[in-house]
């Protein structure tokens, strides 16, 4: 290593490989994982955005790179942890779009010779040069349909059979092909102070590309331009939100002087939603969170959103709801 270079077990990809391992050998959460890493080794942003991208990438793609990599190292006997640096690098090979193969291999090889003994790195050296010279598997050759979907998507099996079985071939692959598709960007917009078509119009000047959404009438899609610095985002006109978690608070049927329970609330996206159905004379929504830090997000929402007196926050386990409330506390719940 020369001076100015930076050691390789601080690099955005040692550490993906470290992260990998104990989210898929230990069950450890990635998210949590990824913050303890992202904090303790204060990395810069732009490693930070690395080594996230790998982790979810990997995670999300991981059944397509074991099938990817199979052919590689049929026979061999791969400890965890190579298995998981293979992994790494043909994710980035695969779906990254900026990282030159040279670096790829570099630094594979240089994780591979810190992290294990001479034998490990040649090994490394030869699997990864074997995986750029070749084409990898086509999914056509895998003949059962259930499996070469499962494999395509990076859905497990019992899932894609599951969902075949509940919602028939067609609707079941466009889901599951759905879900590696980015989730669009979609803004609620607040009925008690503008309307979707003036939102829609007023977002279009302000430069950002927008169109209406099809599975609820007070949303709006985003597909291109930044929402959180917009006065109507300050001001509460409009809040992101995911039109999917939007169709769960409509479907509650919520009427103005119901008394609603949100149990797992904060940020607090669906409380201010639920808020908005209810008349603060009357109804309201108890919107509880198990961590006290985030009691205050929720409040936060509801005021920008202009919801504030239709909403009681509760640090609570709502594990322990029984024992707090009565029976007949709520007309509606949402967990
Ligand atoms: C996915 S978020 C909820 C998102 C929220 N419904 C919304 O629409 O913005 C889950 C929340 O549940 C909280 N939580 C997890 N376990 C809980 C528990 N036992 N009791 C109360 N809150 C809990 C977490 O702290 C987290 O803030």
């Amino acid at each position: 290593m020369k001076d100015n270079e930076q050691p390789i077990q601080t690099s955005a990809r040692y550490l993906a490989v470290e992260a990998l391992e104990k989210v898929l050998a230990s069950g450890a959460y990635s998210n949590l994982q990824l913050n303890r890493m992202i904090n303790h080794r204060q990395l810069s942003n732009q490693d930070s955005r690395l080594l996230t991208n790998i982790v979810y990438g990997v995670i999300q793609h991981k059944l397509t790179l074991e099938y990817w990599l199979a052919p590689f190292v049929t026979g061999k006997k791969l400890t965890p942890w190579v298995n998981t640096l293979l992994l790494t690098a043909l994710y980035q090979r695969q779906y990254l779009d900026k990282i030159p193969d040279w670096a790829i291999l570099n630094e594979s090889i240089e994780i591979a010779k810190v992290r294990g003994h001479v034998g490990i790195r040649k090994f490394v050296t030869a699997i990864l040069h074997q995986i750029l010279r070749n084409k990898l598997g086509d999914f056509s050759e895998i003949s059962d349909s259930d499996q070469r979907l499962s494999v395509e998507a990076s859905v497990p099996l019992w899932l894609v059979q599951t969902l075949i079985e509940q919602y028939g071939r067609d609707t079941a692959t466009n889901v599951i092909n759905s879900l590696n598709h980015p989730a669009n960007q979609s803004v609620r917009v607040n009925s008690h102070l503008t309307n979707t078509s003036d939102m829609l119009t007023e977002l279009t000047e302000a430069g950002l590309t927008v169109h209406r959404s099809k599975v609820t009438l007070n949303a709006l899609v985003v597909e291109k331009g930044m929402l959180a610095n917009l006065p109507q985002f300050k001001d509460g006109q409009i809040t992101l939100q995911d039109e999917s978690a939007m169709l769960a608070v409509e479907s509650m049927e919520l009427q103005p002087t119901f008394k609603v329970l949100d149990a797992c609330a904060a940020p607090g996206g669906k409380t201010a939603q639920i808020a908005s159905y209810l008349d603060p004379e009357y109804g309201n929504v108890t919107a509880l969170d198990i961590h006290a830090h985030k009691i205050k997000l929720i409040e936060q929402n509801a005021r920008r959103m202009h919801v504030i007196d239709q909403v009681a926050t509760k640090l609570l386990d709502a594990r322990k709801v029984d024992e707090q409330y009565d029976d007949d506390s709520f007309d509606a719940a949402e967990t």
